[in-house]
């Protein structure tokens, strides 16, 4: 299917007949890749050779995968130098681990053409059996790695595995600009201290939807001087896709989330849909997860984060992906680069961690030629990220008022089906709202203080999860939260509750808040082998640093 952004000719595979090794070609047409995305184009086309260090941008969902792949697996097989059999020639590190197992994927497709002289293609990530994929590693003949970082790190320290890359031809960061943030960062620069030096001639490659400022500064890590820039974005143009409509609804309060969210999904949403629903923590997608479960809506509900087992994670992963239908509730783990086929629906519930990953949720629909909607659903108090982005081409929701109202009809509803939802899974993401915030540095922006913030939560556990009493929490989890102290709480004391000690009266609240994971977005944790824990300030400008309209009364 021919997919230009922005209409033009789209260059025809065939043409490269000659340049692009002959076997990538057929394996692109049995893939039913005819023509070139813009950024496959540009890269094949205008990259100085195939070994050219770059810094590639374009927008999410226009094929970028195929074009870091293409050229060094091309340079792989027609190499002068051919890769002694064992040596690793390519390396892809990763930010998650759904995106290494697409990226391996669509490489074994890309070499599929290769008959006997087939290229293997291994990865390696966190969550997985360490020793045997090791084993796997050692007695194959990977040519290629996906990655990600922490088990990457975690393989170069042993020195008969690090000696598999000493002949390395090709680093790609994909999805550099996390790769380069400051939770990543240390690990990169680990792991290319484990690598043969960059004077070794290795060739890097970065490839991103976006490169924010700073993490140019931080790029030559990978690349060489005088490396090549190309981009398929008009930096005049919305960082998104033009064919994604963007929207936001505003909801009064937090305690509203879940009746807004019931109301928004059955304005939008038909028997055929297939959408994502983004929250922010894991334990919050999991408590939205088991809520919308209890017969909330006919689609099939699908639910990805961090706290389940890789292999619940790796299967959902596939399922969804050939799902035709389906609601999947998610959090940052699939944020980025997660090729999900005919997702027409983005909802993202409450803020992103960033602009960035505001736009990178917004590129999991309109992939690949198709459209596709995207709806952002905040608290009033929340809605500075609109005024703080005016770039991101969000518009009100046409029928935020029906929405908004429609979601008092749905309380009902979502009470019976709060009641059915295990306590532990309201306790977990009632902590993580606790945590995240505490540890958000939005409390200030918000002029909300941690006993505001206490009171929030226990209206939200109580009116809005429907809760008996606030969830019982252990003081070495307030401690660490940096809420020792504060009023509010139902201290437990080694799993039972000291209820009466501090259960505040149900009271609607005049505001709202969001939450958190043990304090974080679920974008992955190092811990995990995934990734670096996103950094959490409060936004400015697209980033977290602070609003003044942030404040609001009630926060
Ligand atoms: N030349 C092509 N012709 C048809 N389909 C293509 C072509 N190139 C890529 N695709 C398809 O487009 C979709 C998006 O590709 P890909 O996942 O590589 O995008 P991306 O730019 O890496 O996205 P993100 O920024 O989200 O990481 C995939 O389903 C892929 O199979």
């Amino acid at each position: 299917m021919p997919f230009l952004e922005d209409g033009g000719d789209a260059q025809a595979y065939a043409t490269m007949s000659g340049t692009l090794d002959a076997r990538l070609l057929k394996a692109l047409s049995v893939m039913g890749f005819e023509t070139m995305t813009p950024v496959q184009q540009i890269v094949l086309t205008q990259m100085p050779n195939f070994q050219s260090d770059c810094l590639v941008q374009a927008k999410t969902g226009t094929g970028k995968t195929a074009a870091f792949l293409l050229p060094c697996l091309h340079t792989l097989l027609n190499t002068p130098r051919p890769l002694p059999k064992g040596q690793v020639g390519v390396l892809i590190i990763s930010p998650t681990r759904e995106l290494a197992l697409q990226i391996a994927k669509e490489c074994d497709q890309l070499t599929s053409q290769l008959g006997k002289n087939r290229l293997e293609c291994h990865v390696a990530f966190g969550g997985t059996a360490r020793a045997s994929n090791m084993s796997k590693f050692m007695n194959g003949s990977p040519s290629i790695l996906v990655a990600t970082p922490g088990r990457l790190k975690d393989y170069l320290s042993e020195r008969p595995v690090a000696s598999r890359f000493a002949n390395i031809r090709t680093v790609i960061l994909d999805e550099a600009d996390t790769m380069l943030e400051s939770g990543f960062l240390a690990d990169v620069r680990e792991i290319l201290k484990l690598l043969p030096p960059k004077s070794a001639g290795w060739q890097g490659m970065c490839f991103s939807a976006t490169v924010p400022a700073k993490t140019r500064d931080v790029i030559d890590c990978v690349l060489a001087p005088g490396y090549c820039s190309l981009s398929t974005i008009d930096k005049t143009e919305p960082p998104t896709l033009e064919r994604v409509p963007q929207y936001h609804v505003i909801m009064p309060s937090v305690v509203d989330t879940f009746n807004t969210l019931s109301s928004l999904i059955n304005h939008e949403l038909a028997p055929d849909s297939k959408a994502i629903v983004f929250g922010v923590t894991a334990n919050m997608v999991a408590l939205y997860s088991s809520l919308f479960a209890q017969g909330l809506t006919s689609l099939r509900v699908f639910e990805l984060h961090s706290r389940l087992s890789q292999n619940v994670r790796t299967r959902t992963t596939s399922e969804f992906k050939s799902a035709t239908s389906g609601i999947m509730f998610a959090s940052d783990v699939i944020g980025r680069g997660m090729d999900f086929p005919n997702v027409d629906l983005v909802i993202q519930v409450g803020l992103p961690s960033s602009a960035e990953q505001y736009v990178h949720r917004v590129g999991r629909t309109g992939r690949a030629g198709n459209t596709g909607r995207a709806i952002i659903l905040l608290t009033q108090a929340e809605s500075f990220f609109i005024t703080a982005n005016r770039r991101l081409p969000i518009q009100p929701h046409a029928q935020t008022a029906a929405i908004v109202n429609d979601a008092i009809a749905c309380a009902p509803q979502i009470e019976q089906a709060m009641y059915a939802v295990d306590e532990t899974v309201k306790q977990r993401a009632y902590s993580s709202f606790l945590g995240f915030f505490a540890g958000s540095g939005l409390l200030k922006p918000l002029r909300m203080d941690k006993a505001g913030l206490v009171r929030i939560a226990n209206d939200m556990a109580l009116q809005g999860m429907h809760c008996p009493e606030p969830p019982a929490m252990e003081k070495k989890t307030i401690g660490k939260m940096g809420l020792k102290g504060v009023p509010g709480f139902n201290y437990s004391s080694g799993g039972a509750t000291t209820g009466a000690q501090a259960t505040q009266p149900p009271r609607r609240p005049r505001v709202a808040a969001k939450e958190g994971s043990n304090g974080s977005h679920d974008v992955l944790s190092p811990k995990q082998g995934d990734t670096g824990a996103v950094k959490k300030k409060p936004f400015r400008n697209g980033r977290r640093g602070g609003n003044a309209s942030a404040g609001r009364e009630g926060w």
